[in-house]
């Protein structure tokens, strides 16, 4: 790839003065238009709640599955919290005929996932086990997406400098924080079943909300497509104390293409990555693999429309119709399960 993932140090942008909060924004800027994924380190998540997060994860999704399935993800796509088993979600790319999401559906995403959000969100309630099944995991979770709300708000905020959004921003038009804590699984498969395409983990999509977070524990396989040679795809491998975010296919509508909504997936991890077994027999094993994303989408009624500095009379037009967030969002999850 051309260009790899940039690196950047968001505590200048927290703590800094307003020159460096400026150069945060266009280093941003730069990131989002050329690569559509960016490395923050210093984001303001400690790396102890990361990891608790991690071992949250690890607890929730060694239970038995008989009890997983207490807090069940309801069918359909509109409601997504909760559980869901492997193989039940497949994501799918620009993909919204029946018959072609059936054809998608035949190689399935071999993980399971937890789904969380906002306790206020009344049109997506959180859906939890029973407390005495994992005791304090509820209280975790709503804390952690408390911290992870206030980041994205942040990010918000260097984004409105980036395209001179005039006060109160980008964060106003998310004042729900109608965000999306995931927590994802990926069991530990024959390397052979995910290089034949048998399976796979997660497989090629672009996020369909305004940023993603992306928290991942250091086995590897994620991928990002190379914007100018559609088709190739190259590592964005692990890197400690960083977040990875992500610009949505909504807002690379909303900013009229300047930003790239880039199109990912998870596969086999790199040669330098660790692959367990017996290569002898060809049996190598991937290990299980952890990551918590976390998806930001605008306030249901915001009208996405090419901001202002993102277009003009002359060179530069709107390329898109607008759109509610709402619309557009129930559009695309409905995509993702069968109803
Ligand atoms: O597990 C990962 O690293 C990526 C997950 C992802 O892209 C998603 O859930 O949208
Ligand atoms: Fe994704």
């Amino acid at each position: 790839m051309e260009r790899s993932i940039p690196i950047v140090d968001f505590g200048l942008f927290l703590n800094g003065g307003k020159e460096e909060r400026e150069q945060i924004a266009r280093e941003l800027d730069d990131a989002f238009r050329s690569v559509g994924f960016v490395y923050l380190r210093n984001h303001g998540v400690s790396r102890k709640m990361v990891g608790r997060c991690f071992e949250w994860s690890k607890a929730f999704f060694d239970l038995p599955l008989k009890t997983k399935m207490l807090a069940p993800h309801p069918p359909g796509g509109s409601h997504h919290r909760g559980y869901s088993a492997p193989g039940v979600e497949k994501v799918s790319q620009h993909k919204y005929g029946v018959e072609e999401i059936k054809k998608d559906r035949e190689i399935p995403d071999y993980k399971e996932s937890f789904e969380s959000g906002n306790v206020n969100d009344s049109a997506q309630p959180n859906i939890w086990l029973p407390e005495d099944e994992l005791p304090g995991f509820k209280e975790f979770m709503e804390t952690y997406f408390t911290e992870c709300a206030e980041l994205i708000h942040r990010i918000l905020d260097a984004l409105s400098i980036a395209l001179n959004v005039p006060e109160p921003g980008l964060s106003s038009t998310h004042s729900h924080s109608l965000f999306q804590l995931r927590l994802l699984h990926y069991p530990a498969i024959d390397a052979e079943q995910l290089s034949q395409n048998k399976r796979s983990r997660i497989n090629a999509h672009s996020d369909f909300g305004t940023l993603t977070l992306l928290f991942q524990d250091n086995v590897g396989g994620l991928e990002i497509e190379d914007p100018h040679q559609p088709g190739a795809f190259c590592p964005a491998e692990p890197i400690q104390d960083t977040v990875l975010v992500n610009i949505g296919d909504l807002m690379a509508r909303w900013s009229n293409d300047r930003w790239r909504s880039t199109v990912h997936r998870v596969g086999l991890p790199g040669e330098n990555r660790q692959v367990d077994g017996d290569r002898g027999l060809g049996r190598a094993v991937v290990p299980d693999r952890y990551s918590i994303p976390v998806f930001a989408t605008a306030n249901m009624d915001t009208v996405i429309d090419a901001l202002p500095s993102c277009w003009d009379e002359e060179g530069n037009l709107k390329k898109y119709e607008p759109v509610t967030a709402w619309g557009y969002v129930q559009m695309r999850m409905a995509a993702l399960y069968d109803s």
